[in-house]
């Protein structure tokens, strides 16, 4: 048995973990000399508040007992949880490894007292068991001897995006959206991106099954060989459900995700970690959700009108929240809790939600979460924004009690209390009426609003069945604290400005410019006014006026008064997610010029050059962003790129960009599915901050010699190219033993008969002409078979081979499929300077390099975005856990 013995000297007592669901040993301290820090830092914040317990024990409608579990439960350090990510075939085979491997190691370790450590055990509500907890804290699993193999596995896994570390509340949003591939999706407040990368995975659900079918369909046709192995993504392809949904465009997903956040920076951790997901139906925006714009569409020949704005079918609002829910990791909260920061988030939060709303189709649903635990931010928002987009007639509060069966939650409140920053309680909005006008107005009182409270007895919004939200508290399930709600939309409306739906006496520029556009009256039907400033857009209140998603731009008036409630705003303390009033002020007063002075210098620049505004300040730590340029099928790169690598006709030629203002392939083509390449260009110039889209396809490769594609395949493109990449240019693989050379050799040798010990493979890649190709590697059920496909670049070059996979991806690989740790062996830098011939071109992963566990390549010039923003955020242990 494996025991931790340097525990049982050290100072500081091993921990007792505590079960899920309810059981458990209770907690104990953490750590030795060199793990303490975290641990001993929980331990040592104190944990009271005597507010925030005085306000959820009157609020909370929980027995005693109850009670008394609620705070026991806050108080404890949060178990360590993690999902298996990505296409959900592959997430099995990573989860595997945990089970097969792992989890026998971990059950041998014992704690100090000889009691057993709790393996990790899966979440019993999340689909496939692809979401796991363990009582032993991270600190712990990072620090102790014991535990070194695992943690290995976690880093290496977590660093190549196949597991998130991702809290399990923080999990159930998406499970809740209903979310089918096809489907237009938006996540307003994205960052870091958990959820996001979950609805991603959700978009392509079943894509690889898809695509392998209809390529086996078209291959006679095609005159193409298929690979064996046609058991893919889980399912097999007479699955006729995962095979009919989204099967329009040969079996490609056909959907979008819009990931935005309005903080600059952190939506540059967003795209860090979608990044991963190498997804064509991704675009990462940078607005502020409340005034997030319209996205117009291009007209089509059944929908030709001109004005035609995307609507989406789900849309995520995982708002910025006081985020008390998160105080087991996140401590401070027990001193920096305040009833301030709920009410002053309360007016930005019915905006988003109000906004989502607007931009949701006709049946489309939106899904409401926060992890806080406050009314405030969560039943009032609801109320007040279900009242501001037209009541129950317009919006229906879904039942979610058939959702997730296994997770223990509570029902919404239909009561509750407002604690003003003050400390006071106050029952009702009358209460603080009379109480302002008997005694005047305080600084306390005088941020309290009508909508703060549930809504009076007898009014509409006392129809509203809170109950069908879902409450989750810390200990139901030994989880954190979280809100969710979702929401559909029964039919179109106009919303009512803020003032007439409940009463907020500070109005900021943003509500008057709301109001003004909103009570317009409608332009007559079927006109098509040509906006004057697109800015309109940019606002994003057009669509909200009409049935459809054909609308006319109006013209936005000037903003006159800047000033934001900035004292409102100032006191929203957010975990990380504050909105801070500055942040308003340059939103709301700069985006109009920025579009103009953008198209005004876009031209004039050379990619990769800096980009600077005459007369308009960036925000801070904000970069301007290279124009997204499509290029034509019949580009003469595309003819060569199609030539060399014998692309069947099934592939569209027509969904390849470049990212400089003069539209040609300098260093690198991406690609992305039909309907973002047309949100791009149609929306080009217009104001809308689009910082990310694409996957990097082609990387262009300085060749010398005569015939060979510059065009090298980049492993992030690989899975959605390979299936309609020519016999000409693949090798496949069968034997473990092969992949573990290529693994672990760089270069490994093919001139003087090298290729002689290179296996199976060893003929073909000596005949295979130079230059890039398909490696398949392909299951089978012989003894040294692989159980899972994998597709990777491979480079041949005149002397030598090399797998196109950054340094962390091939020990990723290592490790996974063999159990190994051998260091990785250059066979180039071994024989010093290339051998002739090879100069150029065989070190084709040259430059690769890793920045923040993400592969970059230093050789790039054109999407300079990826380079600049550090990913401050990221933990030790390579993830971003998201809330
Ligand atoms: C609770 S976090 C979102 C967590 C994220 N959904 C995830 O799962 O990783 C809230 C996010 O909202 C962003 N945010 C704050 N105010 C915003 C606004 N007005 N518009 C858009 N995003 C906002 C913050 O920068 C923060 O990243």
């Amino acid at each position: 048995m494996n025991t931790i013995n340097n525990l049982r000297n050290s100072e500081i007592n091993y921990y007792g973990g505590r079960g899920f669901g309810g059981r458990g040993r209770g907690r104990g301290g953490g750590g030795n000399n060199r793990g303490e820090d975290n641990r001993i830092s929980f331990d040592k914040v104190e944990k009271q508040n005597e507010r925030l317990e005085r306000y959820y024990n009157g609020l909370l409608g929980l027995s005693e007992e109850e009670k008394h579990d609620f705070w026991a439960a806050l108080k404890r350090e949060l178990p360590n949880s993690f999902r298996f990510a990505g296409s959900k075939g592959h997430a099995l085979a990573v989860q595997r490894q945990l089970v097969d491997r792992y989890i026998p190691e971990i059950s041998k370790i014992s704690h100090y007292d000889g009691t057993l450590v709790e393996p990790p055990q899966p979440v019993p509500w999340y689909p496939d068991d692809l979401a796991w907890w363990m009582t032993t804290p991270k600190n712990v699993v990072r620090r102790f001897p014991p535990f070194a193999a695992f943690q290995k596995y976690l880093v290496s896994e977590t660093s190549v995006g196949n597991i998130s570390r991702q809290e399990v509340v923080s999990m159930i949003p998406p499970l809740v959206m209903d979310l089918q591939p096809g489907m237009t999706v938006l996540d307003m407040c994205a960052a870091p991106g958990s959820k996001a990368a979950q609805l991603l995975e959700m978009i392509h659900r079943g894509e690889e099954a898809r695509v392998r079918k209809s390529l086996q369909d078209h291959a006679e046709e095609d005159g193409r060989e298929m690979s064996p192995g046609v058991e893919v993504d889980g399912s097999k392809p007479d699955d006729a459900d995962e095979l009919s949904i989204d099967s329009g465009d040969y079996g490609r997903a056909t959907g979008l995700l819009i990931a935005n956040d309005s903080d600059y920076k952190r939506s540059h951790m967003l795209i860090h970690q979608l990044k991963r997901l190498s997804s064509p139906n991704l675009i990462v925006t940078n607005h502020d959700a409340t005034l997030y714009p319209s996205i117009k569409l291009p007209p089509t020949p059944d929908r030709p009108a001109l004005n035609r704005y995307l609507k989406f079918d789900r849309i995520l609002a995982d708002v910025p929240c006081s985020g008390d829910g998160t105080a087991r990791k996140n401590v401070n909260l027990w001193q920096d809790w305040n009833p301030g920061n709920a009410l002053g988030l309360y007016i930005t939060q019915v905006r988003i939600l109000v906004r989502a709303l607007q931009m949701l189709k006709v049946g489309g649903r939106v899904v409401y979460s926060t992890c806080s635990m406050n009314p405030v931010e969560n039943e009032a928002v609801i109320a007040s924004a279900m009242e501001r987009c037209g009541g129950l007639e317009k919006v229906e509060l879904l039942p979610s009690d058939d959702k997730l069966p296994l997770l223990k939650r509570k029902l919404g409140l239909k009561k509750w209390t407002v604690m003003d920053k003050g400390g006071h309680v106050w029952e009702t909005f009358s209460d603080v009426q009379k109480d302002v006008e008997e005694n005047g107005a305080t600084q306390w009182t005088e941020k309290l609003v009508e909508g703060m409270f549930p809504p009076t007895p007898n009014s509409p919004g006392s129809k509203i069945p809170f109950e069908r939200c879902m409450r989750v508290y810390p200990h139901l399930q030994d989880t954190g604290g979280f809100f969710i709600a979702i929401l559909e939309k029964k039919s179109e409306f106009r919303a009512l400005p803020e003032s007439d739906s409940k009463k907020i006496e500070r109005k900021s520029p943003v509500t008057s410019i709301v109001e003004e556009i909103e009570s317009r009256p409608p332009p007559p039907e079927g006109s098509s006014i040509a906006p004057k400033i697109e800015a309109a857009d940019v606002l994003g209140q057009v669509d909200t006026k009409m049935e459809v998603d054909e609308v006319s731009p109006v013209v936005i008036q000037k903003r006159e008064d800047p000033t934001v409630d900035a004292t409102i705003e100032r006191e929203a303390a957010t975990n990380g997610t504050k909105r801070s009033a500055d942040q308003d002020l340059t939103a709301d007063t700069e985006l109009p010029k920025k579009k103009i002075k953008t198209e005004e210098v876009s031209s004039d620049l050379q990619p990769g050059a800096p980009r600077q505004q005459p007369n308009s300040k960036p925000r801070s730590g904000q970069q301007f962003e290279e124009p997204f340029r499509y290029i034509p099928g019949d580009h003469p790169e595309v003819l060569t790129v199609e030539k060399f690598y014998k692309l069947s006709p099934r592939f569209p030629r027509d969904r390849f960009l470049v990212r400089n203002a003069q539209g040609e392939p300098a260093k690198t083509i991406y690609y992305t599915s039909a309907l973002i390449r047309d949100i791009l260009k149609e929306n080009e110039g217009k104001g809308i901050k689009f910082i990310h889209g694409g996957v990097k396809m082609f990387m262009k490769q300085d060749v010398q010699a005569e015939g060979v594609c510059k065009w090298r395949i980049q492993s992030e493109g690989m899975p959605i190219l390979e299936g309609y990449v020519g016999e000409e240019r693949v090798v496949r693989l069968y034997k473990k033993e092969t992949l573990r050379k290529l693994l672990i050799e760089m270069f490994p040798k093919i001139a003087d008969g090298g290729w002689k010990n290179l296996g199976e493979i060893g003929e073909r890649v000596n005949t295979i002409g130079m230059g890039c190709c398909v490696l398949r590697i392909e299951p089978s059920t012989a003894e040294d078979g692989f159980d899972e496909r994998v597709v990777i670049p491979l480079w041949r070059s005149l002397h030598s081979l090399n797998l196109m996979l950054a340094k962390e991806d091939r020990t990723a690989m290592l490790l996974r499929v063999f159990n190994d740790s051998t260091p990785l062996i250059n066979h180039h830098r071994a024989n010093g300077k290339a051998e002739d011939g090879d100069a150029e071109v065989d070190d084709p992963t040259a430059g690769v390099d890793v920045v923040n566990g993400e592969a970059t390549d230093a050789t790039e010039i054109d999407n300079p975005m990826t380079h600049d923003v550090k990913v401050d955020q990221t933990e030790e242990d390579g993830s971003t856990q998201g809330s």
